[in-house]
This record gives C-alpha cells, structure tokens and sequence, in this order.
C-alpha cells in the first residue's frame, strides 16, 4: 500500500520523541546546572554547528552532531572519539530537548549505560538564565 502524501506516519515523531523519553533519564535545568562543575558530567551538544553558532552553547560542552554520534562512541568505528567514552555521564542536549531524547535512547541501545538528556534543551537552560558561551 502506498502512502498518502500528508497522511499520518505509522511512528510520528511526538510519539517516537515521548516513548524515548519514558526510557531515558531526563534531567531539569536546574539538576543539569548542578552537574555543571563535575568532573564526571560530559555536556554533549548535538544541534547543528550553525545552531552554535547563532545561538552559543553551555560552558564546557564537548561538541558533536547528531548526524556523527553513533559513529563517534563506537569503539569499532574509525569514527571513534574516546573523549565520549571517557567514564563519564554524558548529558545530552539539542534545542527543545526532541532529538537529545531520541539520541540518548539510541546511545543506550548501543550499550552506554550512562547517558541522559536535558529536557528542554538548550532553550531551557537560556531561559533559566544559566550561563551560555559563545561559539
Ligand atoms: O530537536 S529539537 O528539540 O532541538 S527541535
């Protein structure tokens, strides 16, 4: 059967970002800021360089997106970044917080047992008034 242009998906995307979040852990602004400082915490930004570059990013962050991050905690890609898998929590974060949810449940699929998003993203974390670097 040939689908409709403009009907329904099979898996919307609110559906697929909601079910990652029920299985993800998902950190508020204000827990994510308390995790700033540690040497443990990794904030990993995965939106668009020009997102970045627009907008800046939260102190500290590593950087890479989305579009690479699979390949780059995967110690069999050629890919691999081992500053992603250097034992600490990675916190993921995008804009609104859609597609580090997507992204951190897929990490998990992969094998990383210490991986969690921030919910709301990066517009949160602004509108929090928390502190932002520029690119
Ligand atoms: O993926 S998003 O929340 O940045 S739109």
């Amino acid at each position: 059967m040939t689908r409709e242009p403009g009907s329904p998906l099979t898996r919307p995307s609110a559906v697929m970002v909601a079910e990652a979040r029920a299985s993800i852990e998902n950190i508020t602004v204000a827990d994510a800021a308390a995790l700033l400082e540690r040497d443990d915490v990794l904030f990993v930004d995965i939106r668009d360089p020009r997102e970045l570059a627009r907008l800046g990013t939260i102190p500290g962050s590593f950087r890479a997106p989305r579009g690479m991050l699979e390949f780059w905690v995967d110690p069999a890609s050629p890919y691999y970044k081992p500053a992603l898998d250097s034992g600490q929590k990675l916190v993921l974060f995008c804009g609104s917080g859609w597609r580090s949810a997507l992204t951190a449940k897929t990490l998990q699929e992969m094998g990383l047992d210490n991986v969690a998003h921030l919910d709301g993203g990066f517009t949160a974390w602004q509108e929090a008034g928390q502190p932002v670097e520029t690119v």
